[in-house]
């Protein structure tokens, strides 16, 4: 295909997804099964296009003065992959009966000299929804634009090295190829670039030193909340919302071979490929709690030294990874999070032993979700505070902690990092303590 038919085919998948709310993934593997005479470099640019486009729709249709997805798209493929007008005009080649018509003077004419309107607001500057502008203001007072756009960019691949395994170095040296380079933060993470316009995104799974268990896949501030929560050390864990596993094995790695940590979720769906994971990363410390009975859960009630709270959240914070989740959220699915959150918090409790800790993790920057569930919960749990968490990130990154990443969380703090201010995706984490 030429690239006049992939745009062609990312505004036909956008268009679908704009009349039925379901996820882009889904859109495009449809396209794919219609279209298979596609390859995977065809499905791979226009998976990046419609993508982009998601990234960046507000300030895309904002500049083309137009709400359409053809003029999102045209400017997408202008701007963010910088193909300019002259490279635009090439595609939209009336010979190329596959590419979309020519540009209209309208659209020429933005494209000539692009740029925001001067009094384009904040969700459009940001490319945030509408709706959720006053939670981001809240949590991100005057960096809300600069933060969007960071959250607007697509992420890289980052990595975390199994210490039971390998070193950083030796997962550098592997996959030096891929240009991989240490996280800034934390001391185990790797990064892979991304690329961009139609590059193919790296795939870290393929390397021989991921079948050896030598790395997972996790986001760097999904790493640095695991190295948290482990400082202190723990002998018996409880990760309450284990999903895949993504903490329980860096927690594994970090607690060494004399912690036990129960792995339980609500959802068995949400365990995926979890025993997959264990076996690679060659850990015995993990035992799964399966979701069976009234409360599989209670023995262990009163014992944990720690209980990771990885709450089910609407995920803000990862929407470079997932875009297209931006547009779709609604305020219901953010009225039900609340309530789950409430409830894991309150269930974490009854595992808490008399001086132990919980450790509340979401991957969401929104401040209902996180700093105002804690206020709720200490209300109700009188006999836990909130620990100093931010004290928690110089022993754990040998780095001081950047401004504005520390906020005041009941008598204690939290820590709340962000595509912009840490480079990672956004995650909230704070300690709780009981006084015992
Ligand atoms: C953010 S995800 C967990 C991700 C996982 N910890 C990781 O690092 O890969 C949240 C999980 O909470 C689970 N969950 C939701 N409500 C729950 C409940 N009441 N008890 C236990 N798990 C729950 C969901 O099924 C989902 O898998």
């Amino acid at each position: 295909m030429r690239d006049g038919g992939r745009l062609a085919a990312a505004i036909e998948i956008l268009e679908d997804l704009e009349k039925r709310r379901r996820p882009a993934q889904d859109a495009l593997k449809d396209w794919g099964l219609g279209h298979r005479f596609a390859g995977s470099k065809d499905r791979n640019a226009i998976g990046n296009l419609v993508f982009d486009v998601l990234r960046r729709q507000s300030s895309l249709s904002a500049i083309m003065g137009s709400d359409t997805v053809r003029a999102r798209v045209l400017a997408a493929y202008a701007l963010t992959w910088n193909r300019g007008l002259a490279g635009l005009d090439a595609v939209l080649d009336p010979d190329d009966r596959h590419a979309p018509p020519a540009l209209s003077p309208d659209e020429r004419r933005a494209l000539e000299a692009p740029a925001l309107p001067g009094d384009a607001p904040d969700h459009v500057r940001a490319n945030l929804p509408e709706w959720l502008i006053g939670s981001f203001r809240r949590a991100l007072d005057d960096r809300l634009v600069a933060e969007g756009e960071a959250l607007a960019a697509r992420a890289d691949v980052d990595l975390r090295v199994n210490t039971t395994k390998a070193d950083r170095a030796a997962v550098l040296s592997a996959l030096g190829p891929l240009d991989a380079t240490p996280t800034p933060w934390s001391p185990i993470g790797v990064r892979v670039p991304v690329g961009e316009a139609d590059a193919k995104a790296p795939h870290v799974v393929s390397e021989f030193a991921f079948k050896r268990g030598e790395f997972e896949v996790q986001d760097e501030g999904s790493q640095l909340a695991s190295l948290i929560a482990a400082e202190g050390g723990a002998t018996n864990v409880v990760d309450l919302c284990a999903g895949g596993g993504g903490k329980s094995l860096a927690l594994a790695a970090r607690l060494g071979p004399s912690v036990r940590i129960h792995a339980y979720d609500n959802d068995k769906r949400r365990f995926g490929d979890i025993l997959d994971r264990i076996a690679r990363a060659g850990t015995q410390t993990i035992e799964i709690v399966e979701p069976r009975g009234p409360d599989p859960l209670a023995p262990l009630d009163g014992t944990a030294d720690l209980v990771v709270v990885d709450a089910p959240c609407t995920g803000t914070g990862t929407w470079r990874r997932r875009p297209d989740a931006k547009w779709r959220l609604a305020p219901g699915a953010l009225a039900t999070r609340l309530m789950q959150q409430d409830e894991v918090l309150d269930r974490a409790a009854r595992l808490t032993r008399p001086g132990g800790r919980i450790c509340y993790i979401t991957c969401s920057l929104l401040p209902e979700e996180n700093e105002d569930r804690l206020d709720a919960f200490l209300k109700r749990h009188p006999a836990f505070a909130v620990e100093d968490t931010a004290a928690f990130w110089q022993p754990v990154t040998g780095k001081p902690l950047p401004p504005h990443v520390g906020l005041a969380v009941g008598k204690g703090t939290g820590l709340r990092l962000s595509p912009y201010l840490t480079s990672t995706d956004g995650f909230f984490v704070c300690l709780l303590r009981h006084r015992g």
